[in-house]
């Protein structure tokens, strides 16, 4: 019997999931034929596993090997070197007729949702089954569950073109369903959506997460989508994992420069833009430096600035904040300018407090 570990699911519940890993990529590598004979290392020593009922997001930034690695997971393409291990199986070792019946144990959905034009919701549906060769009536009971599922009931006699973006993602992720799969694939799947909808789609894939138990490994470059949905990260760069852990721990201390880059881009977002504009790698005399802290933990909500105003009379501006949510744990962000003057005693005061502090940079 297979041991098994707990985890905190997005409200705070003590949860427990077998230890049992639905995914595996053990040592894989991938190597295509480049285009004039130069060979392209796509993935290189992948080791990622992945525990039943959990959900690990993937993300990198473009030609990381992320869409390789997926392709890897479902046997659209064959490692170089080491094994990928999906319900038990190798999957690159499996003959054609073997490997079609594991991937029925694989749903997959996309970014572009891959549906058939001439073919209602509903028909979209069911093709797996037909594929698998369910019977007439099996199919229609399994087709109005699933358009239930997604809250499309009332769509299933839409086609594509009459759906909106997140209603078509909706048939994608009711078709990647229907054959009972233990793992579903996300490829990209909300980076075709505005975020109200991608909000939505996420929210149905963590209800499904908990109410089925299936397990979801999805590919990404964007950061939003991995903090609110994902449990663990692995951060994937030139083909290679750089970090991997759970998502509170990843963002909240990134240890790579790549996931540093990936939390600098949301905060560089936020900074206001003649501070963004102006920012610059050397201190300049008389100038500011710009410090972002991170608050996690049990120091989240001390009123630490304050303290730094009446304890060592340094007066912070504050340029941009957010507290937001990390698998269900509060985390805040703050961006502050300090006298160039004051900058080492304000480290070493934040440091007591145990706070991550990162210098962003200088301005004038
Ligand atoms: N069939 C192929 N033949 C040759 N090179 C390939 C092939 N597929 C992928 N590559 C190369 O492998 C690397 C990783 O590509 P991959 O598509 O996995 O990246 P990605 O992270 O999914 O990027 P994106 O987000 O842009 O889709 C890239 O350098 C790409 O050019």
């Amino acid at each position: 019997m297979n041991a098994a570990t707990g985890y905190l699911d997005p409200q705070g519940h003590q949860r427990l999931v077998p230890a049992e890993q639905i995914v595996r990529l053990e040592g894989v590598s991938k190597t295509f034929a480049g285009r004039h004979g130069a060979p392209v290392t796509a993935l290189e020593g992948i080791d990622l596993a992945v525990p039943q009922g959990s959900v690990l997001g993937v993300i990198g930034r473009s030609g990381a090997g992320k869409s390789t690695l997926i392709r890897l997971v479902n046997g659209l393409e064959k490692p170089s070197s080491g094994r990928v291990i999906v319900d038990g199986a190798d999957i690159a070792a499996l003959p054609e007729a073997a490997l079609r019946h594991a991937r029925r144990s694989i749903g997959m959905i996309f970014q572009h949702f891959n549906l058939l034009s001439s073919r209602t919701a509903a028909d979209n549906i069911a093709l797996p089954l037909e594929v698998a060769g369910f019977d007439k009536a099996a199919i229609k009971s399994r087709v109005g569950e699933l358009l239930a599922l997604v809250g499309l009931s009332d769509k299933h006699n839409r086609y594509p073109a009459e759906l909106s973006g997140g209603q078509k993602q909706r048939v994608g992720i009711a078709r990647a369903l229907a054959t009972n799969p233990k793992v579903l694939l996300s490829d990209e799947a909300t980076s075709a959506l505005d975020p109200e909808t991608t909000r939505s789609i996420l929210d149905l894939l963590a209800r499904i997460n908990a109410e089925l138990g299936l397990t979801i490994l999805l590919i990404t470059h964007e950061m939003a989508v991995i903090r609110s949905i994902a449990r663990e990260v692995a951060v994937i760069e030139g083909g290679r994992i750089v970090e991997k852990g759970n998502v509170f721990d990843v963002f909240t201390r990134p240890q790579h420069e790549v996931t540093r880059s990936f939390l600098a881009d949301e905060t560089g977002r936020a900074l206001p833009a003649y501070v963004a504009s102006r920012i610059q790698p050397e201190a300049v005399a008389g100038g500011q430096a710009i410090l972002r802290i991170g608050f996690r933990g049990p120091h989240a909500t001390d009123p630490v600035l304050a303290r730094l105003a009446r304890d060592l009379d340094i007066e912070a501006n504050i340029l941009a904040g957010s507290v937001d949510e990390i698998a269900g744990r509060p985390c805040g962000i703050l961006v502050i300018g300090v006298p160039e003057a004051s900058l080492g005693p304000t480290l070493t005061f934040l440091k007591q407090y145990g706070l991550d502090t990162e210098v962003l940079g200088h301005v004038a």
